[in-house]
């Protein structure tokens, strides 16, 4: 029996909108101001540890027998030196989960004034993301920010959250809390979630769950040669933004790419807001983590794209917390992909000849 995954799904809306809440609050208070000290570490960390927190706090409430492959761990807050991490982590978690409760949310999620947590309870809870995935039965994979570097910068990043069932991704979170609401007002309000679970389509809901917009539906549109553009890293440590050149050249793409951080790039693609997402290995034998990649390929998939390595084959879920060996990922619309395949088989044949 098909199942639509809908109370996991109101799960991980939440979580994703807490947990996005709160890193625009570390931001606010602990970037912008650069009010961390050297022994804080830095605010990424604090970010991240608080928000995976969070989000392994709700999922776990919901569903205790679920496991987590989740970005970070709690080691650098159990040593010594830790201590100051430990206390401003504990504070954000205890703020955001002991704030009143939004329009959906209930206390079962461990939400609300009377679940504040101690700071045992809270490392223990980030360590629930230490699962280690594999072929079987069903995990989340969480990237509690994901794009540090364009978190850092006031740019782009997402908190990513991904149900896998038996390999397959089931369902994809991602909550944008910098990206435009609209792509056709670049400078309007900022602030998306993106839904997307298997058979039941691609979505884009707001941030804020006071908004009651309604659910904007997302298909990737058709491009012409002139349309076209690739969505590519922003860090070249990341992806090998020569070989990007090429592709784009072989296919006669005359608009330039656009860089951002961030799972936030295969949203863009989902709203038609950039053709093409490539990235290919650098060649460091780097292996991409699912937490990177799960979320934005069902919402891909719902929206009508194709996601595949640089080979055409899908990319695989069940090998662990890696997609195993990296052959890089290429996600378009139906037809540009086929056509990026091709340009992308062509230039590595040129690197080799
Ligand atoms: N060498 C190398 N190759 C490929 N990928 C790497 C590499 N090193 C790190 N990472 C992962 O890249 C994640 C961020 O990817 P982005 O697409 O946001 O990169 S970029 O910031 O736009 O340059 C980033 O995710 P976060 O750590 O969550 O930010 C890393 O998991
Ligand atoms: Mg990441
Ligand atoms: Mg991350
Ligand atoms: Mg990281």
């Amino acid at each position: 029996m098909s199942t639509t995954y809908e109370a996991e799904k109101q799960v991980a809306i939440a979580a994703v909108r807490r947990a996005s809440a709160l890193t625009a609050s570390v931001f606010n208070k602990l970037v912008k101001n650069e009010t961390l000290t050297k022994d804080d570490k830095s605010p990424v960390t604090v970010g991240d540890f608080s928000a995976q927190a969070v989000v392994n706090t709700m999922l776990l409430r919901a569903f205790p027998e679920d496991n987590i492959v989740g970005e970070e761990d709690a080691a650098d807050m159990r040593v010594e030196s830790g201590k100051l991490l430990r206390n401003r982590i504990v504070e954000l978690v205890n703020e955001t989960i002991t704030a009143p409760l939004q329009a959906g949310e209930t206390e079962a999620w461990g939400l609300g004034p009377d679940y504040a947590q101690t700071p045992e309870q809270i490392m223990d809870i980030i360590d629930r993301g230490n699962y280690n995935g594999g072929s079987t039965g069903r995990f989340w994979t969480l990237d509690p920010i994901d794009g540090t570097k364009g978190f850092l910068r006031g740019e782009q990043y997402a908190v990513c959250l991904a149900l896998i069932v038996d390999s397959q991704v089931q369902l994809g979170v991602m909550g944008c809390p910098n990206l435009p609401v609209s792509v056709s007002n670049p400078s309007g309000p900022r602030g998306c979630i993106f839904v997307a679970s298997r058979g039941q389509g691609a979505w884009q809901i707001p941030l804020d769950a006071s908004d009651s917009s309604a659910p904007i539906p997302l298909t990737i549109p058709t491009f012409t040669k002139d349309t076209l553009n690739l969505l590519e890293s922003v860090e070249k440590a990341h992806a090998k933004l020569s070989f990007n050149d090429r592709v784009a050249e072989l296919l006669g793409i005359t608009k330039a790419p656009t860089r951002m951080d961030s799972q936030a790039k295969y949203c863009s693609l989902a709203r038609g807001d950039g053709g093409v997402y490539l990235r290919m290995p650098v060649g460091s034998g780097y292996k991409e983590k699912i937490w990177d990649h799960a979320p934005g390929a069902v919402l891909v998939e719902e929206a009508g794209g194709v996601i595949t390595d640089s080979r055409g084959e899908p990319l695989n879920f069940g090998l662990g917390r890696t997609l195993g060996e990296n052959f890089g990922v290429i996600a378009a619309g139906k037809n540009v992909h086929a056509h990026v395949l091709e340009a992308v088989k062509k230039a590595k044949e040129e690197e080799t000849s």
